[in-house]
């Protein structure tokens, strides 16, 4: 479907679009699948077919020199089926938009671009959102008091990301989801409800970017883009628990709380953080303790999932028995099961370590998993179980790809266990409930997401299987992590 709507010019809306149906998706067949968002990479039956495309802007408006595509595709295949955005500038071939960084290709005396990562384009995102106006059907939210500077230079950072994320000097960071499904953004609706609540541990909300998505009779207003404010000052979780990992490997004869670097309060101060939000998360949408057929229906899904993904990750296979027992060990825990909103994909990398305390960030949920699961109420040992992840995962990839070394693989488990120990000792401090008491289920929801991490790193990262292969073994033979 095409249609053809532009900003608030009229001459612009009657422009078509730049290239045809047929000539965008033969562009974009080379580009998508260099995309780390695109979860169809490795499968070769993938169609792409294009859902909506809206010009939002034309070139000679809003000081740009590109003309500006919003367009929708959807991806289906043996992976599924998903929806992604993408956004393009055209501009006339040999104007030098091919050596661009984000070049696409040509097609039809035209050049594309990934539109966001062209500064003027970036520029344009903010002014709208700053002014609460819109591009074409694409309309902006301001949030009320929302200080947004919109001179600050965007540039759009890393490139090992789920979605596209604009960072304004050191004052803003737009986020632009790739993958679309319609309905509430579990991300921009979290921000939102934990903002009110007055939580300290999340980005400040500052406005978001929303238009319809689905055919006519399904599009539905959709969050398309997120803009937070920025922590210049912060680090993530992920390298600070890394860098402490290295100091503990320099001296392997010394223990984790002999050496600099001892990560161990920083946990606490994650676990206390994470709890906080928890229970915020509770305040604003509810919580409730699960029944016994609810708790046999979660871990019945954990089974089909493991199952699934040995299917996918053939290395989970000789260990499939082992996992189904401890899902089948932890119905006996029913009693002890709550249900309420959660991350739901909470790891190191999900974290920022400002001057002043812990932020979490992202709350998407598993990227591959349906909206309305994303936004279900689920256990929050699902979080405490991938922060230990986490932790085990930091202690174990800087071993990844050299000799092993039994005092290394030593140190490294010793780490994972100090850090997870003081995580949760600062989880029940503040939360007043320890998730270790949970037993068996807190071992069930950490062996679930190592299985989601098996199948990850098999399509992702193969040199890093291992890292949750082991834990995987660790978790069926030895009982939990704690
Ligand atoms: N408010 C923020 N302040 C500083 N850095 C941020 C902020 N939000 C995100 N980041 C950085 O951007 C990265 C990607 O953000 P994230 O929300 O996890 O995106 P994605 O969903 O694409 O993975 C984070 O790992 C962090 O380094
Ligand atoms: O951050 P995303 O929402 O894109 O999450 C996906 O990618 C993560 C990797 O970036 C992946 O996390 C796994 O690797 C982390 C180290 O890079 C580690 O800290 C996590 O514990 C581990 O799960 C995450 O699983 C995936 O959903």
């Amino acid at each position: 479907m095409t249609s053809a709507n532009a900003g608030s010019d009229p001459g612009a809306a009657a422009q078509a679009a730049p290239v045809s149906d047929t000539d965008l998706v033969t562009l974009l067949a080379g580009w998508l699948p260099q995309q780390r968002w695109y979860a169809a990479k490795q499968d070769p039956d993938a169609v792409v077919g294009i859902t909506d495309r809206n010009l939002v802007a034309v070139a000679g408006e809003h000081d740009l020199h590109v003309t500006v595509e919003q367009v929708l595709i959807e991806v289906s295949g043996s992976h599924g089926r998903s929806q992604y955005q993408l956004w393009l500038a055209w501009q006339p071939e040999g104007t030098g938009a091919e050596e661009h960084a984000g070049a696409i290709g040509t097609a039809g005396g035209l050049s594309a671009t990934d539109a966001l990562l062209l500064p003027a384009v970036s520029r344009l995102l903010i002014t709208t959102v700053a002014d609460a106006a819109a591009l074409g059907p694409v309309h902006a939210v301001r949030e009320p008091d929302a200080d947004i500077d919109i001179t600050a230079h965007g540039m759009v950072i890393g490139a090992e990301q789920s979605n596209t994320s604009i960072v304004y000097g050191h004052s803003a960071i737009l986020k632009m989801f790739r993958r679309l499904e319609p309905g509430p953004n579990p991300d921009a609706e979290v921000h939102r409800a934990l903002a009110a609540a007055g939580c300290r541990h999340i980005a400040e909300p500052l406005g978001e970017l929303i238009g319809p998505v689905g055919d006519e009779e399904a599009g539905r207003e959709t969050t398309l883009g997120l803009l937070t404010r920025f922590y210049p000052n912060s680090a993530e979780g992920w390298a600070m628990a890394l860098s402490s990992v290295r100091d503990l490997m320099a001296e392997g004869d010394l223990r984790a709380d002999e050496v600099g670097g001892d990560f161990a309060a920083e946990a606490h101060r994650l676990g206390e953080a994470v709890a906080a939000v928890h229970a915020d998360l509770a305040g604003a949408f509810g919580g409730r303790s699960a029944d016994t057929d609810e708790l046999r229906r979660i871990l019945d899904d954990m089974a089909i999932e493991a199952r699934s993904a040995a299917e996918q990750a053939p290395s989970l296979t000789q260990y499939l028995p082992g996992i189904l027992a401890v899902f089948e060990q932890a119905a006996a825990h029913a009693a002890s099961l709550q249900l309420q909103r959660v991350h739901g994909d909470l790891h190191l990398g999900q974290t920022l370590r400002t001057l002043t305390g812990w932020l979490v960030i992202d709350f998407e949920g598993e990227p591959a998993k349906p909206l309305a699961f994303r936004r279900s109420m689920q256990s929050p040992l699902k979080d405490i179980a991938g922060m230990l992840r986490s932790f085990d995962y930091a202690a174990h990839q800087p071993l990844v790809g050299g000799r092993p070394d039994a005092q290394h693989v030593f140190r490294a488990a010793e780490w994972a266990a100090r850090n997870s120990t003081a995580f949760c000792d600062g989880y029940a401090a503040a939360a007043g409930t320890d998730p270790r008491q949970a037993g068996g289920l807190l071992r069930a929801f950490e062996l679930d997401k190592a299985v989601y991490e098996v199948v990850y790193e098999h399509g992702h990262r193969p040199s890093w299987e291992s890292i949750p292969l082991q834990a995987v073994s660790r978790l069926i033979n030895a009982g939990g992590s704690l």
